[in-house]
Formats: C-alpha cells, sequence, structure tokens
C-alpha cells in the first residue's frame, strides 16, 4: 500500500474527493472570485470537512493543474491507496461470490480509461485490473475523467495480464471477453455470480492471448451494423447488464 501527493483538478474530480475520501484531501485551491455555485458548494464541505481552503490567483491554479482544464479549482490529494496484485484474492473472496472485475487490455486513450473507471465504479465493482505496460497508467487526466472514481475502485497494475486472468480462474471468477465479432450476445450470458469482464484497446482489440484465456465471448448487438463501440461505451453497456442481472436476483 502506498500514498503518494500529487494535484487533482476539475470541479467533478474535486467535488468527488472532497465527498467520499476527504481525509486523503489536503487543501482545496479555488480561484479568487470565482462565483460558480459548484465551486461554493466545494467550499462549504471542505470547511465543513476541516479541509484547508485558499483562495488563490488564476495563473497558480494554472500552475498546479499542469495543463488540465481546472474550472477554478484544485486539491493536493494524498492518492487513495494503491493495490498490488497479491490483492486480488482477498478483494475477490470478500465478494462472497459474486465479484465483478473489469479487466482492460491495453486501453490507450487517458479519457477512455477515466470514463471507464467512472462507470465500474457506478456498478459497484470489485476491482479494476489493467497491464502495467501497453496501456496508459492512471494519470492525471484519467483521474479528471473519471470524476474521482480512479481513487475510489481497487485498479490493480498487472505486470502480466494472462496470469492474473490465470489467477482469477483459479479463484472461481468465470472469465467473458467482449468481443464484436463474437457469435453469443451478453444478453445470454449470466453474469450474476463471480465474474471478469475483458475488454480490448481501441486499436488492437482484445489480444490474442487474452482472448485464449477467455472462459468465453460475447458480442454487444449493433443493429446499425457499425463496425465497434467505443470500448468505454461497451465497458457501460456489459457493466450495467451485470447490474441489472444482480439486482433481479
Ligand atoms: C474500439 S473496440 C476495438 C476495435 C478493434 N478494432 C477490434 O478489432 O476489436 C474496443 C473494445 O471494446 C469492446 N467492444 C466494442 N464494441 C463491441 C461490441 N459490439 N461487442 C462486444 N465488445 C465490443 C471490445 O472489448 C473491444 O476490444
Amino acid at each position: 500500500m502506498s500514498k503518494d501527493n500529487h494535484w487533482i483538478a476539475g470541479i467533478n474530480a474535486v467535488s468527488a474527493a472532497v465527498e467520499h475520501d476527504a481525509e486523503n484531501v489536503r487543501e482545496v485551491l479555488l480561484e479568487a472570485g470565482g462565483r460558480n455555485p459548484r465551486l461554493a458548494a466545494i467550499e462549504v464541505e471542505a470547511r465543513r470537512k476541516d479541509i484547508d481552503v485558499r483562495r488563490v490567483a488564476q495563473q497558480a491554479l494554472d500552475g498546479v493543474a499542469g495543463g488540465l482544464r481546472h474550472q477554478g479549482v484544485a486539491a493536493r490529494y494524498a492518492a487513495a491507496r494503491t493495490w498490488d496484485e497479491h490483492e486480488l484474492p482477498g478483494l475477490v473472496e470478500a465478494a462472497g461470490g459474486r465479484a465483478l472485475v473489469l479487466v482492460l487490455d491495453g486501453v490507450q486513450d487517458p479519457h477512455n480509461l477515466g470514463a471507464c473507471l467512472r462507470s465500474a465504479a457506478a456498478a459497484g465493482v470489485t476491482a479494476v485490473i489493467i497491464p502495467k505496460d501497453k496501456s496508459v497508467q492512471v494519470n492525471a487526466t484519467v483521474r479528471k475523467t473519471s470524476a474521482g472514481a480512479a481513487d475510489i475502485v481497487p485498479i490493480i497494475r498487472a505486470s502480466n495480464l494472462a496470469r492474473a486472468l490465470r489467477e482469477l480462474q483459479k479463484l472461481g471468477v468465470w472469465l467473458y471477453g467482449l468481443a464484436g465479432d463474437a457469435g453469443d450476445s451478453v444478453y445470454g450470458l449470466d453474469l450474476r455470480g463471480n465474474v471478469a469482464l475483458v475488454l480490448g484497446g481501441e486499436a488492437e482489440g482484445l489480444r490474442r492471448l487474452t482472448r485464449e484465456h477467455c472462459d468465453g465471448l460475447a458480442s454487444i448487438p449493433m443493429p446499425g451494423g457499425f463496425e465497434s463501440l467505443n470500448v468505454s461505451v461497451a465497458t457501460g453497456v456489459v457493466l450495467f447488464e451485470a447490474v441489472r442481472q444482480r439486482q433481479a436476483g
């Protein structure tokens, strides 16, 4: 487990951190003279939780935000805990037979990874697994796009994705790969038990070895006949199909 201080910026990212993880927010910087009511709400909530709040000039925010659109607010944040591969069994076991794991095999675009993490948090996933290489990592843009989810969802960076998939199988997790060319539809899958949903990157899709490790492959039907969905859209569709099934019993 490790923690490191970094700056997060933007209304969604800062308000999610202040709301859900206040103990890791070291200070909040607000643009002097800003009149946005959402900034005022962040200030009220931060002060209520005894977080230091400072009014600063726009240039100071530009400096800490490092190129991100900060919308008049940034926070110094001790990142939520990071997770090691060896913690995967504990996370799966704690889910009591209803683990829902998202595996992203080589997503390159930080906005896509951020959007996937946001959906993953909203769906209440057990963990997200990304490869340590051949994938964008959880950088400031990912954090911002995820609207705070990157600091809430357990994200495991696997040094060897195939090994992590075998580990999941040993733990009794069923692996479904999402591929547009698969014959079976996701709407025919039983997604109620221990399940990992495995999606590929923007250009390459699921890599051959990843595909071979899956217990089954399924597609999201696209009656319009388009080539594929954006990976974050496909992630949202399949995660919330799992949520629907789990809520139905
Ligand atoms: C943009 S797509 C990748 C397209 C890539 N050219 C390919 O050949 O797979 C990114 C990922 O989203 C998922 N995806 C996109 N559309 C899908 C669909 N209709 N059914 C199932 N998965 C889909 C797959 O996991 C895919 O690897």
